[in-house]
């Protein structure tokens, strides 16, 4: 079949210049699935002239630049729900760089001065020494040579104060010209960022295929909802995403902690006692009473308590979290979501119970999911009929199978859980007694 392109995309396209000499505003760090259905989509409703176009960057692997080469930067954005499906061709991609090859393209594009803005979707792990920031580091060292200008970097990752983590990673870097250049040259506002976008299947790819009658290998699919909080904090111009509904706030930090509390920590319960009861979907684990249950245990009696101070409706919120979660056109793997544990236990779940211990509540909920997330790991380990997809899968089998008792073994990872949650009796005691009923299946 016809690959979507300039040529064969729907009537009303825009088309813009596309490659290496198509000038850019902004250059995105990590242009996996979620970029393209939410800054990028964000960007062109509020970008008419197609001044701020994206020079996407793939980081690992140059599967997405092999995707949208050859369609020119358009891909289509599938958006579902129950009842209704539509799609969009997005057209703000201007320029694809594989990061690990074209590494003197890529430092060219962040010292360019018409380049303002640097956007981030790398994952948790991408934070960790030896991800995406040493590219970035070069790319503003080249720009402080060649005199290029402020720039904002803008992390769009679930994690919390992500513009605080990226600016330490880049500015505790030791090169002092470096860090003296961008004390006034550049900022890390931080920003929250929302829509559920799981990662594209064959079955989407002939779904628009029926559609469009062209095959779009740069396909995603998004749920309707959308958000994006950004701290206004810039060091240079911007696009107008407010002219897209992005929210721009003196602090960020309650609605981010939120959404990592109640959306992202009621989305990991879901995927760890939902993959170990066999469903292969988040609206499937939702729609089972007690998981169910126990994602609105941990949204009102857990997350609610320790974000009062916010002033922020937590559980009204949180329904609205559940009812996304249960779009049954979504088809949002639960071991997708259960990915990367390592990294996404501190900012969606070990914040709550640290808050919540600090007040003398012992968070049963948060802490089931902590359980459920063991017995997955465990069973990851000996089983292999779930995957361990985690960048510290080695350090956890080498838990699993160096002791008998899981709780103990896995709490002992300091990275993970601190030197306080271990010395917890309480706690541990509790998780302990969650860890048995979730191996039983009296939890589930
Ligand atoms: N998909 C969603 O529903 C969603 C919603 C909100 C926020 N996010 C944020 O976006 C991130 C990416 O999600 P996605 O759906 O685009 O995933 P994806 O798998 O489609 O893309 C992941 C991107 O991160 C890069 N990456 C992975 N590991 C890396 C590492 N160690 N160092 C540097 N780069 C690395 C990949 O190369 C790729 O470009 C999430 O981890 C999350 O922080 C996603
Ligand atoms: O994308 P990840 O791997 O950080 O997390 C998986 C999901 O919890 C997450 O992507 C949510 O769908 C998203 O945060 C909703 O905005």
């Amino acid at each position: 079949m016809t690959r979507l392109t300039p040529a064969t995309a729907p009537p009303g396209t825009r088309v813009r210049a596309f490659g290496p000499s198509a000038p850019v505003g902004i250059v995105h760090l990590g242009i996996g699935a979620f970029h393209r259905a939410h800054q990028a989509v964000y960007t062109q409703e509020a970008d008419p002239d197609g001044a701020w176009g994206i020079c996407g960057v793939t980081q690992r692997s140059a599967t997405v630049a092999g995707h949208l080469r050859p369609q020119d930067g358009l891909y289509t954005v599938l958006q579902r729900d129950a009842d209704h499906t539509r799609a969009d061709v997005v057209s703000q991609v201007h320029d694809v760089i594989d990061g690990s090859t074209e590494t003197g393209r890529l430092t060219e594009r962040l010292a360019d001065p018409r380049v303002q803005v640097v956007t981030l979707t790398v994952t948790e792990k991408g934070y960790r020494p030896g991800g995406a920031v040493g590219r970035l580091i070069d790319g503003l060292q080249a720009r402080r040579r060649a005199d290029a200008g402020p720039v904002t970097v803008l992390s769009c990752d679930n994690l919390s104060g992500n513009g605080e983590v990226l600016s330490r990673l880049v500015l505790d870097h030791r090169d002092d010209d470096l860090a003296a250049w961008a004390a006034t040259n550049v900022r890390f506002p931080s920003s929250m960022v929302d829509r559920i976008v799981p990662a594209t299947t064959p079955a989407d790819r002939d779904e628009v295929a029926r559609r469009l009658g062209v095959d779009d290998a740069g396909l995603v699919v998004a749920e309707p909802f959308r958000q994006w909080v950004i701290e206004d904090r810039f060091a240079a111009a911007r696009p107008a995403w407010e002219k897209a509904g992005a929210e721009l706030v003196t602090d960020v930090a309650p609605y981010e902690r939120r959404k990592l509390r109640v959306l992202n920590g009621t989305h990991s319960l879901l995927a760890y006692l939902g993959a170990l009861a066999g469903y292969p979907t988040i609206a499937e684990a939702v729609a089972d009473d007690s998981l169910a249950g126990a994602a609105w245990q941990l949204i009102e009696h857990d997350v609610a308590p320790t974000l009062a101070a916010d002033g922020l409706d937590v559980t009204g919120y949180g329904r609205t979290v559940l009812e996304r979660f249960a779009n049954p056109a979504l088809r949002h793997r639960t071991v997708q979501v259960a990915m990367d544990g390592t990294q996404k236990l501190g900012p969606r779940l070990l914040g709550t119970i640290r808050d919540a211990r600090a007040v003398g509540h012992l968070p049963r909920a948060a802490t089931l999911a902590v359980a459920a997330w063991m017995v997955y790991v465990e069973r990851a380990t000996t089983e292999n009929d779930l995957p361990l997809d985690d960048p510290q899968a080695d350090v956890l089998r080498e838990a699993v199978g160096s002791s008998s008792d899981l709780v103990a073994a896995l709490l002992s990872l300091e990275a993970v859980f601190g030197a306080d949650l271990p010395e917890d009796r309480e706690f541990r005691a509790l998780l302990g007694d969650l860890v048995a009923q979730v191996r039983a299946g009296s939890i589930r």
